[in-house]
């Protein structure tokens, strides 16, 4: 920012934002534009953009909520194009007929929920039919942690500046902010060297997917060991033997009571009728999909030297300390009600503060932790590791099954090399992607997502 005139950045910014707005409208002379202004620079960008728009014709009226102390430049610059000025009490018909309305009310400054008027303002907006751009993220939200406390401005689209927060990625916050456009204002140079938050993208997990070699063969490739389903469920362990075998490894060695279902279906697994202790040659482990109550494979599993990926029933039968202590890497992969037990809160403290409930399971379990939902998020017991937020999920994948397939995917890649960070990162892509095409905007079912992966696959690494 030093090197740059003062106000470059704002102006960058507006100039992005204001283009961003003429897109969403059918034309901008002749439309009505209404500009939620606070009193800081998120403010000052709007009312900036919303100059732009009124030199282009349109009727902008600035609803200023602090009309002594809005940036004096800014508003300056509004009225000189033709702007108009209201205060809050005249706000409710401006937003009622408005084509578009700007959230200026508070960008990254502002902290702990809205005060009562802007509360007041973002209630009228939802009533009303106006398209709503949120300016560099929707007021209300927790900018750094994605929580919402109280009410937020819901918007259509949000235009954030330089860099995603992670409050546009993570939900709740994340639904406030319907689709996001990010301007390049140009801080890439000045942003810190480690994120808080990364979201891979198709090239970096096509760069993490293992690829087979004329030297690989299926033990090179990895063997990854199923331990999972019981007589009860024996379709949790058909489901990630499914996941597993389209995940990478050379080898899928299943364990478990549930032979007949498994070989019936996938006649290429490796069967051993022992507990993961003597199965044979295993690179990792996948224990506790549909275990029921047997504690036993899952602490066999925990005994070995190799990564072990926890999911479902084996996150409440495995021993905690032995989680803590062991010393080769271990995967938890529990939903927000499986967190909320190993974390001892309930689930719906998870869920309004997933990016804590994630790093705190991580630190606490010295584990990666990959926390399954409308967000996943997948954290490294380093606390220094940027957390990993994936973007390709979708809300048909939450049916049953779905988490079975995406541990033994997971389990599968860690079999191949991967680090647990990464494996569970590549895997959630993949199953997220697979969701989505599985599903093509219909119900869909585990088994259809596992089949649905290699698609995923080719469409990443092609
Ligand atoms: N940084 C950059 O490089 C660039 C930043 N840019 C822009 O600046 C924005 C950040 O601006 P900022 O720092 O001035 O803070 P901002 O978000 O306007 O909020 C502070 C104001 O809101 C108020 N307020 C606070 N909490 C509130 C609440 N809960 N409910 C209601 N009001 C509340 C608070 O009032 P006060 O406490 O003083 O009474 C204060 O006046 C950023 O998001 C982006 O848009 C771009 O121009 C590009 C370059
Ligand atoms: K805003």
């Amino acid at each position: 920012m030093a090197r740059l005139p003062a106000g470059a950045l704002m102006q960058r910014a507006a100039a992005g934002l204001a283009a961003a707005c003429a897109d969403a409208l059918p034309r901008v002379y002749g439309s009505r534009v209404t500009l939620l202004t606070g009193s800081g620079d998120n403010g000052a960008d709007t009312l900036y953009a919303g100059a732009r728009l009124a030199r282009r014709g349109a009727s902008v009226t600035a609803v200023l909520l602090a009309p002594d102390r809005t940036h004096p430049e800014a508003l300056k610059t509004l009225l000189r194009a033709g702007g108009t000025t209201a205060t809050a009490t005249d706000a409710a018909p401006l937003l009622q007929h408005a084509d578009l309305v700007l959230d200026g009310i508070v960008g990254i400054g502002g902290k702990g929920g809205l005060r009562p008027e802007a509360t007041h303002l973002a209630g009228l907006l939802a009533a009303s039919p106006a398209t709503v751009v949120a300016v560099d993220l929707p007021s209300g939200i927790e900018p750094d942690t994605g929580e919402v406390h109280g009410t937020a401005v819901r918007a259509d689209l949000t235009i954030t500046f330089g860099t995603h927060k992670p409050g546009l990625l993570i939900d709740p916050a994340r639904a406030y902010a319907g689709s996001v456009r990010l301007i390049d204002i140009g801080l890439a140079a000045t942003l810190p060297h480690t994120p808080a938050l990364e979201s891979l993208q198709h090239a970096d997990i096509a760069a993490l997917l293992p690829r087979p070699t004329g030297e690989s063969d299926k033990y090179r490739r990895g063997v990854v060991g199923i331990a999972a389903g019981s007589t009860r469920y024996p379709g949790a362990a058909v489901l990630a033997v499914a996941g597993a075998l389209r995940g990478g490894a050379g080898a899928v060695r299943y364990v478990g009571a549930a032979t007949d279902a498994v070989l019936a279906r996938f006649p290429e697994t490796l069967i051993s009728h022992t507990g993961p202790k003597k199965a044979g040659r295993v690179q990792a482990w996948v224990a506790g999909p549909g275990a029921a109550d047997d504690p036993a494979p899952v602490a066999e599993a925990l005994a070995t030297d190799v990564p072990v990926l926890l999911d479902a029933d084996g996150l409440r039968l495995a021993d905690r300390d032995t989680v803590r202590t062991r010393k080769a890497p271990t995967l938890l992969t529990p939903h927000a009600g499986e967190a909320a037990a190993l974390l001892g809160i309930s689930r719906e403290e998870v869920e309004a503060a997933r990016l804590t409930a994630v790093r705190e399971l991580a630190r606490r379990y010295d584990a990666t932790v990959l926390l399954k939902g409308s967000t996943t998020l997948i954290a490294a017991p380093d606390p220094d590791t940027p957390v990993r937020v994936n973007a390709t999920g979708t809300p048909w994948l939450a049916t049953a099954g779905s988490g079975d397939v995406l541990s033994g995917l997971a389990g599968s890649l860690l079999a191949a090399g991967l680090s647990p960070l990464d494996a569970a990162s590549a895997a959630a892509y993949l199953h997220g992607l697979a969701g989505r095409y599985a599903a093509d905007g219909a119900p869909t079912s585990a088994h259809d997502v596992a089949e649905a992966i290699p698609r995923a696959w080719r469409d990443i690494t092609t």
